[in-house]
C-alpha cells in the first residue's frame, strides 16, 4: 500500500492533474512507448507519425516539435515515443533545471547526430538560455564564450543535426521567436471518456489486475479528461479490491474506491464541491469575490484560484465575471438544488 495520500484539500488530492516523483516513478511503467500505442488525440497522432516518417524517409533530423497542453494528457509521453520512433536517443532537461545560458551550450554542444533533446517546461528557459537555443535550432551552431570580461570573445562552435522536442503547458508564454522555431507544433486537448477506458484496460493489463468493463467506464467519467487521474484512480481502486474486495476491480469496488477518496460522479472531489456550495448556498450563486469565496472554503484565495477552479469552470459549473465568480446552472443540478430562475445575480 502507499502511505501518505495527501488530504483531499491538498493540493495533492487523487483528482489533480500534477504528479509528484514519486508518482511519476509509478507512471513510467505505464507510458506507451510506441506511437500506435498511445490513444486518442488521433490528430496529433497522425500529423506526428507523418513528420517522422518523412523524416526517416529522408534520412534527416525531423523538425523540432512543439507540445502542449495541460498536465498529465501525454506530452512527456510523446516526446519519449519521437525519440523511439526514430530509433534516436533521448536527452532530458528542463526550463527550469537550466539555470545559466552556459548549461545550455554545454548541453548542445555535447549532442550526438540524430539525438533527441526533450526540454520540458520550455516556457520556465532564462531569456539568455532561450536567445543561445534559437540559434542553436535554427543554425545548428552554439557560440562558446571563451574568457571574460573585456577580453571575452564567442566561438562558433556547428552542431550536428538534432531534433528539439519542448513541451508546456502555458504555450501563451512562449516568446514568439521561439515559438517559431518549432517547425510542428502538436497541442494535446483533454480525452473523451471512451479514449480513458481504453488507457485504463491497457494499464490494467500492464499491472495484471482484471478490470470489469463497466468498471473501466465508471473510473473514465471521473477523471477529467486527463489519462494520469484515470490511471492514478486505477490504482486506488486496485487498492481498495486487494485490501477490502477480492482483487477484482469491478464496477462495486471502483464505486467503493472512489466514495473513499470522496470523487464524485462527475470527478470532482471534496475542495470542488465545498465551492459549489459555498457559491450556491452562501452567496445565492453570486456573484463573489475570490477572496470571500475562498474564506468561505477555509482555503487560500490562490489554492481556489489553481487548484479548484480551472476545473469547475471548464465543467461549466462555474463562471468568472468581472463582479467575481458565479454559480452556473450546472453547479446547482450537480449539487441537487433547484436552479434559481434566471435573474441578473446568474449574469453578473
Ligand atoms: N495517449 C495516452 N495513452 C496512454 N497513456 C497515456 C496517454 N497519455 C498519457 N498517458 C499516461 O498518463 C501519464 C501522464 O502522461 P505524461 O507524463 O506524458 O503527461 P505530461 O503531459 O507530460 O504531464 P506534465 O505536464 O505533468 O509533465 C503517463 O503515465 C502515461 O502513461
Ligand atoms: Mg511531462
Amino acid at each position: 500500500m502507499e502511505v501518505g495520500e495527501p488530504d483531499a484539500f491538498d493540493a495533492g488530492s487523487v483528482v489533480r492533474p500534477a504528479a509528484d516523483e514519486p508518482e511519476r516513478a509509478a507512471e513510467a511503467a505505464l507510458r506507451p512507448r510506441r506511437l500506435e500505442e498511445f490513444v486518442g488525440q488521433r490528430v496529433v497522432r497522425d500529423q506526428l507519425s507523418l513528420v517522422l516518417e518523412a523524416a526517416m524517409a529522408r534520412g534527416r533530423a525531423p523538425d523540432h516539435v512543439l507540445l502542449s497542453g495541460p498536465p498529465g494528457l501525454g506530452k512527456t509521453t510523446l516526446a519519449m515515443i519521437i525519440a523511439a520512433e526514430l530509433g534516436a536517443s533521448l536527452r532530458v532537461t528542463s526550463g527550469p533545471a537550466i539555470q545559466h545560458a552556459g548549461d545550455l551550450a554545454a548541453v548542445l554542444s555535447s549532442l550526438d547526430e540524430g539525438e533527441v533533446l526533450f526540454i520540458d517546461e520550455i516556457h520556465r528557459l532564462a531569456r539568455p538560455a532561450e536567445e543561445l537555443l534559437y540559434v542553436a535550432m535554427e543554425d545548428f551552431r552554439v557560440d562558446v564564450v571563451v574568457g571574460k570580461g573585456a577580453g571575452a570573445s564567442a566561438i562558433p562552435l556547428s552542431l550536428p543535426p538534432f531534433t528539439v522536442v519542448g513541451a508546456t503547458t502555458r504555450a501563451g508564454l512562449l516568446p514568439a521567436p521561439l515559438r517559431d522555431r518549432f517547425g510542428f507544433t502538436g497541442h494535446l486537448d483533454f480525452y473523451a471518456d471512451d479514449e480513458l477506458e481504453r488507457v485504463l484496460v491497457r494499464s490494467a493489463g500492464l499491472l495484471g489486475v482484471p478490470l470489469d468493463a463497466e468498471a473501466a467506464a465508471e473510473i473514465a467519467s471521473r477523471s477529467r479528461g486527463t489519462p494520469r487521474i484515470a490511471n492514478r484512480l486505477l490504482r486506488r481502486v486496485r487498492d481498495w479490491a486487494q485490501v477490502r474486495g477480492d482483487g477484482h476491480l469491478s464496477l462495486d469496488a471502483a464505486r467503493s474506491a472512489l466514495a473513499v477518496y470522496e470523487v464524485d460522479e462527475r470527478g470532482l472531489d471534496r475542495l470542488d464541491r465545498a465551492v459549489l456550495d459555498a457559491l450556491c448556498r452562501r452567496f445565492g450563486g453570486g456573484p463573489v469575490g475570490l477572496t470571500t469565496l475562498a474564506v468561505a472554503v477555509g482555503e487560500e484565495p490562490e489554492t481556489v484560484e489553481t487548484v479548484a477552479e480551472p476545473f469547475l469552470v471548464r465543467e461549466g459549473l462555474v463562471g468568472r465575471t468581472p463582479r467575481g465568480r458565479v454559480a452556473l446552472p450546472p453547479a446547482w443540478e450537480h449539487l441537487g438544488l433547484a436552479v434559481p430562475v434566471a435573474s441578473d445575480t446568474l449574469f453578473g
